[in-house]
This record gives C-alpha cells, structure tokens and sequence, in this order.
C-alpha cells in the first residue's frame, strides 16, 4: 500500500517532534542524573558528620543505631533513584536513535476517533504526561500490532477484553532519528520488513525482533496463565528469540515484583550464553541469571567426584567406536538418562527407608568417635513411615549430642594439653579475656588455676570439632557415593526394580563399567543426574524459593532426571522449555524423546504446548534442503526469503579440500559474508582442520573453552554449534566415514541448519547416507 506525500511528510514531522521530546529528556534526565550523583558523593563523604555516635549506654546506643540506619536509608533511596535515572537514560538514548517501528490506529468499540498507537522499546509520554507518544511493545493494546491484519481486533487487559478495529497498520524504519522509510502492511507484519531484517549479516551476538515479532512467537511470549510452556520448534524457528522476548516482557509485565535475577535461563554452554547475553541490555532490561545445567552439577558435586564434561561424553560417543565397552556405554547411557531408570532409583530409595543405607564412620584425628553401624542402628530405629530426608534430620541432631558428649570427654585428652601448652601468650591472654567477658559475674572462678585450664581446654576442643559439626549438619555422614554404588553392585537387584514391561539391559557389563568409574571417583555425565536425584531423595531437596521463571533452552539435550531435579530445584517457578527434538545430539536421547518427559512434570491443566515450524533463519533453498535430512521434515515452512541452493562437493585428497575451502572462503568474504563458519564434527577434526587452513586463512578455533565468538573465518565442532548461526557453513566431512551410523543424522542436521545465507558440503570418498534420500534439484553436486 502506498503512503501519500503528506502523509509521509506528516510523519516524517512527527519523528522529528517525538525526537525533541526525547532530547529535552534525556537534558532533564542527565541533570537530575548529575545532582543524585552529588548528593551520594556528598552522603557518603558526611556520612558520619550527621550521625551522633554515643554508646555510653542502652538509650544512647539504641539511637545512635537508629540514626545510622536513617542516614544510610537516605544514601540508599539517593541510590535508587540513580540507578533508576540511569536506566532511564539509557532506554532514551536507544528510543533517540529509532523512538518506534509500528504504528496501528485503533477503533475501540463505541468510540468515534481511531487511536493512533506507536510503538517502541519503552513507553514515552508527551510533555504534559497525558498522552503516549510511544506504547512499550509489551503494552497490552501493543499487541494487537502482532495479532492482527487490519480488520476487527481485540486484545486482552488486567481490566477484561477490549473489541474494536485496526484500521491502519504501518512500519517504520528509522535510524539516527530520521524516518527513512515507512509501508503500510496488509497481512502478517511485513514479509518486506522481515526480508530485511533476515537478509542482513549474522551477528556474534543475537539481536531482538520486536519489531517483527510473528503472531505464533507473540502468543508464547505473551503467555501469562501456563505454569509450564512447552515451545517445540524446527530449527531457525524463532525458539531462542521467543524465549529472551517472554523474559523481557515478563520483567515490564510483573515489573512491580518480579526483578532480573529471579529469572534463570538454563543454556547449552558458555558459548551460547554470551551469544544470547545482548537481548535483554538491547531492550532495555538488565540480563537474567544465566547458568549450564553442568554449572550446577559441579557446585553441588565438585568436591566429591572429578565430573566428566558433557561435552567429553559427546566426543566420546563420537570418536570412540572402536574402543573395548563402547556399546556398553552408549546403552548405559540410554539406561541412566531414561524415566525408567528414574523408575529404579525411586524403587530404590523406597527400599532404603527399610534397609541397606550406608553411613560414614565420624572421626577425629584419625580416631571413631562413633561408629557408622550406631549411626545406621539410629537410623532405622526411627519410625519407617517417615521420609528418608526427615529421619536425617533426627539423625543429625542425635549426631550433634553425640558430637557433645564427646567433646566433653576430649578435653582431658593429652593432645589438648599439649595445644595448651603450645599457645602463644597472647593467644592465652585473648581467650582469657574473653572467658573473663563470659564470665564477668564470677570473676572469682579465675582464681582456681584448673578451672581456667578446663575452660581453655573446652574452648580449644571446641573450636577442633567445628568441622565435625559442619559435616554432620550438612549431611555428610550419608556416603551417597557408597549407597550409588551399591546399585550397580548387584544387577540382578536393577533388573527387579525395572518397571513392568520394560525389556532389561545388559545390566552386569553396565554395572562392571559403572563401578570401575566410581572406584576412581569419576562421575560420568550419564550418572551425574542419576546421583543427584539419589542424593536429593536421601538429603532433600536445596530448593530456591526467590526465582520464579525458569526457561530451559535447547530441552532436547535434556534427561527427565535433568527436567525433574530442575522443577523441584525452583519449585515456586514457572517453567518455559523450548526444544527440537530433531536436534538432540546427545546419545541419550538416540532412541527415546526426553523432551516428551518434560510435558508430565505438571498436570495438563497448568501446561501448554506451542508448535513453531517456520524457519527463519536460512534462505529458502537451504530450508528446503535441511527438511529433507529429516524425518516429517516436510512440515517446516521455509521463510520466503530467497538464495543459493546449497552445494555438495566432493574433493579427491586433503589437497583438494584445502584449495576448496580457500577459494570458496574468499569469495564468501567478497559477497559481504562476515561470519563463515567451518563445521567439523569432533574436536579433533576442528583441530586438524584448523591446522591445515591456518597458515593460508585467519582464522579461529573454537573449541569447548571459548566462551564468546568474534565474527571471521571459525572452526567450530558441531555441538558447540548448536543454538547460533553463521552467514555461511561450510561442512568440512559430509562423508559416510564422518556421519555414516543413523545415530548421527541430528547432529549433520544441526550443522547443516547453522548456516543463514550459503550451505556448502565437502566430502571424499563416499557421501553420507543421510543425502541419498535429497531430492536432485535441491542441492547443486559438484564433482561426484
Ligand atoms: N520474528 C522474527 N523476526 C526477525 N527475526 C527472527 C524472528 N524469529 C526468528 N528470527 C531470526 O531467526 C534466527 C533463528 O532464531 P532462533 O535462534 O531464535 O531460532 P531457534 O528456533 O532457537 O533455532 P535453533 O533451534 O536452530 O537454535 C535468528 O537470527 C532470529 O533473529
């Protein structure tokens, strides 16, 4: 649709007004900004001169405190309103460069005028604070924006539904506070605005899409009632942008009690992490928590076991084909990771509350002070109806009097009087101050000499079973690392707590490797949430009751130990779990749908589930080359947005790929392409292929420590692909030898699926199986 002069020229005009209503605010702002800062730097250099500091006596003490306390609570609000006006200032400084990107006119039902309403990152009124000149795309009117076409609309308020029309639908582009173009939009929010906005170079960093959120996007980002949402998606659908939009409009929408850090996002790695960190500070909001589900692994694990890296196990099930047990530990893997495996732990610890718990001995000096038989006697004496964790509890506090009566015998040991004797004299004079404070009203006690030394002795002896306290108040008389391996001890006892009807393992050579690792105190990635599990169900949950949202991205890769441990970990949160199950790269996940595990964590009622299969980011012709890699592959929808058909070359040596690689980087560079990505599919074959290109491209080797990606020429294992994008992928080993087993099809897909702008497959010898099935006419053979 075509917009008149006029109108152009009315908005450029209204650009230029809202800009100076920008300007004088951000003028405003950065003065109030200067005087706050005053004022604390001033606080805090007077801080004292107008506290009276008195604590000659109770009264005096008591008002002193109170004066301190309204000193530092006028610092404190001064802080507040900086950081606010801080804030503040930034999100002007953003609406100054590009103040809105849509506008619809609104006829609300009974009314005569249309409304016209823009829309922008952040609210801003006009100078009288009466009217919107720009609406928060979170507004709730805002969305019918990505909800309808021009037509009859409604949209939902705290207040009810409001009906009316859309009688006008427009986008903007402005840059630098200058419109530069403007269209009206008939149908979804622009196919041209969106064709741009696709067409453009990837980014290291991932960009927000507010301007061109999709209605199927807007209805996951806007969910409110779910307690669980479950985002299922094809590749480049939007599933990660979805996910950063919800938590930016949920911090605008519950903005009175919900603050940045009760939101956590569970991400893949380090990797993906800084990739993603820009969304929020873009749209004006500070980042959520962000973390791996490793991250938590290790700072509930760390000192117990030396924990194997999932990204150790996916080289291993990758390169490790050949090695003696390799079979055995992909089908341990399926095993440990599996509802059913969840099924034998509960069993099992059902089993526990009756018998067969193993505790430690509690030492001292390499003395038992009590046996761990007493403290499994204690255990089950106590009542068997109630829950294993309570009854540790019990133990524990049996433990701490134990621990006492103990103490008082120690301290006529001879290794106390021998530290006493070892004091230094001003440490004997300090503690006998102290004991003189405690004592003040029997100051004539110190007199007696033994007294004294019995008072010394105790404080000493207490100080040295300090340690011991700590341990048994943190449980750590349970030997969770023996009761674990007293599963895998008896695997005739694993296959009797299977649930009915499911086929048994070869439990004897899983449970031979399983416990060969844990006599060397490895814990295997498949294990890790299996022990967790078993340690929470012994010791409780450590729950955290402050965080309310938890988004799980990349779900797939996810076990339903992982999803439980998650839920009960944050159990006054609301869960978004996005994924694609095509995707899951991880062995566990070969021939089961973890990701269907997540939808049972809460009752149907509090669940709903999204389906996304528009892919976004890749061009037509390599969407529809990707879809075929996969099974119901023919359900994603490409974005019409048009380029080359990707290329399968094969080389004849190591010669010929180099050559290739060389000259196909650099014409990728001469048609603009920035960020080029070279795909291998184990870290050793990065290696190997960053070794071979280095001396003749600059480029960078990503590998499982680097934690943000510059754009350039990268060498990048598939796994640590997943999750980001690049202008162009070249595939370095599309041959059957690479990707010749079925277990490894997600994988070939999720590299071949990173790529925006140009696909390109390198093979020798053999092409993998997984092209065969390709139509001729959606990819260009060169070579074969
Ligand atoms: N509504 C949209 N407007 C503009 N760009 C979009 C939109 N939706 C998705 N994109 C773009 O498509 C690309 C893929 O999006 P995203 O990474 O969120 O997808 P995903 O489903 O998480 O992908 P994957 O599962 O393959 O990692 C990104 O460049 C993103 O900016």
């Amino acid at each position: 649709m075509s917009v008149s002069d006029q109108e152009w020229r009315e908005e450029a005009q209204r650009v230029e007004q809202v800009v100076d209503v920008i300007h004088k605010r951000i003028h405003d702002l950065t003065e109030q900004v200067s005087d706050v800062t005053t004022d604390i730097v001033s606080i805090r250099k007077h801080f004292w001169d107008d506290v009276t500091v008195n604590f000659e006596d109770a009264i005096e003490a008591v008002e002193t405190y109170a004066s301190i306390k309204q000193q530092a609570e006028v610092l404190s609000e001064r802080e507040r309103a900086h950081r606010h006006a801080v804030k503040q200032l930034k999100i002007l400084r953003r609406l100054e460069q590009n103040p809105y990107f849509g506008r619809i006119d609104f006829l609300e039902e009974g009314e005569r005028q249309a409304e016209p309403v823009y829309l922008g990152i952040a609210s801003l009124l006009d100078e009288q604070d009466e009217a919107f000149l720009i609406y928060d795309w979170r507004a709730p009117i805002s969305s019918l924006y990505y909800d309808y076409t021009p037509g009859p609309a409604s949209y939902d308020t705290p207040a009810g539904r409001v009906d009316g029309e859309i009688t006008c639908k427009r986008q903007y582009k402005i840059r630098d506070g200058r419109l530069l173009h403007l269209f009206d939009t008939g149908v979804t929010i622009g196919d041209e605005l969106l064709q741009e906005v696709l067409g453009k170079q990837a980014d290291t960093q991932m960009k927000s899409i507010v301007a061109t959120i999709q209605k199927d996007q807007n209805r996951i980002i806007r969910n409110e009632k779910s307690r669980l949402v479950v985002v299922s998606g094809a590749a480049g659908s939007g599933k990660t942008s979805a996910a950063m939009q919800r938590i930016a409009y949920l911090l605008y929408r519950y903005r009175k009690t919900l603050q940045a850090e009760q939101v956590v996002l569970f991400s893949p790695n380090a990797l993906f992490n800084s990739y993603v960190s820009t969304v929020l500070p873009e749209l004006g909001e500070e980042n959520m928590q962000q973390t791996t589900f490793q991250e938590y692994a290790e700072h509930r694990l760390g000192s117990q076991f030396d924990l194997e890296h999932p990204l150790e196990q996916m080289e291993y099930v990758l390169r490790a084909m050949e090695e003696p047990g390799y079979e055995t530990r992909l089908e341990a893997i399926r095993w440990k990771s599996s509802a059913a495996f969840m099924h034998i732990i509960d069993q099992y610890a059902e089993r526990l509350k009756q018998s067969g718990l193993i505790f430690r001995d509690i030492a001292f000096q390499d003395r038992k002070l009590i046996d761990a038989r007493q403290i499994h006697e204690f255990f089950y004496s106590l009542d068997t109806s109630l829950p294993i964790p309570n009854r540790m509890v019990l133990v524990a506090r049996w433990l701490l009097t134990e621990l006492k009566k103990r103490e008082r015998s120690e301290r006529r040991k001879p290794w106390v009087d021998d530290e006493l004797e070892l004091l230094d004299k001003e440490e004997f004079a300090k503690a006998y101050q102290q004991l003189r404070r405690k004592n003040q009203f029997h100051e004539e006690s110190f007199d007696d000499f033994d007294r004294e030394r019995d008072l010394l002795a105790a404080k000493l002896v207490k100080r040295a079973f300090k340690p011991l306290r700590l341990m048994v108040r943190e449980l750590g008389f349970i030997d969770t690392p023996g009761i674990y391996r007293q599963l895998f001890s008896q695997p005739e006892q694993i296959e009797i707590l299977l649930p009915d009807g499911k086929r048994s393992g070869n439990w004897p050579a899983i449970c031979e490797q399983t416990l060969l690792r844990l006599e060397q105190n490895q814990l295997s990635y498949e294990d890790t949430p299996a022990f967790l599990y078993l340690q929470e169900r012994l010791e409780g949950f450590q729950t955290n009751n402050l965080v309310r949202h938890v988004f799980i991205d990349e779900a797939q890769d996810y076990s339903p130990f992982q999803f439980a441990l998650i839920q009960r970990l944050f159990p006054r949160a609301k869960m978004t779990v996005l994924g694609d199950w095509n995707q899951a790269i991880y062995a566990h996940a070969f021939d089961q749908d973890s990701f269907e595990a997540v939808a049972s964590l809460y009752e149907p009622a509090e669940t709903e589930t999204f389906l996304l299969t528009k892919s976004y980011r890749s061009t037509r012709p390599i969407v529809e080359f990707t879809r075929q890699l996969i099974p119901g592959g023919e359900r994603i929808e490409p974005f019409n947005r048009d380029g080359l058909k990707p290329s399968i070359t094969r080389v004849q040596d190591e010669a010929a790929r180099k050559d290739w690689i060389c000259s196909r980087v650099h014409s990728l560079q001469e048609n603009g392409h920035q960020t080029i990505a070279i795909i291998t599919k184990t870290a050793a074959e990065a290696k190997a292929a960053y070794e071979q290109l280095r001396d003749s491209l600059a480029l960078r080797l990503i590998g499982s420590g680097t934690i943000t990606f510059e754009s350039g020429i990268l060498v990048i294992p598939a796994y640590l692909a997943k999750g980001v994008e690049f202008d162009a992928v070249i595939l370095h080993d599309a041959s059957r030898e690479s990707y010749g087993h079925e277990r490894e099809r997600k994988l070939f897909y999720t590299a071949c699926t990173r790529a925006m702008h140009e696909l390109h497959l390198l093979y020798s010898g053999e092409v993998s199986p997984f092209l065969a099935d390709v139509s001729p006419d959606a990819c260009e053979w060169i070579g074969s």
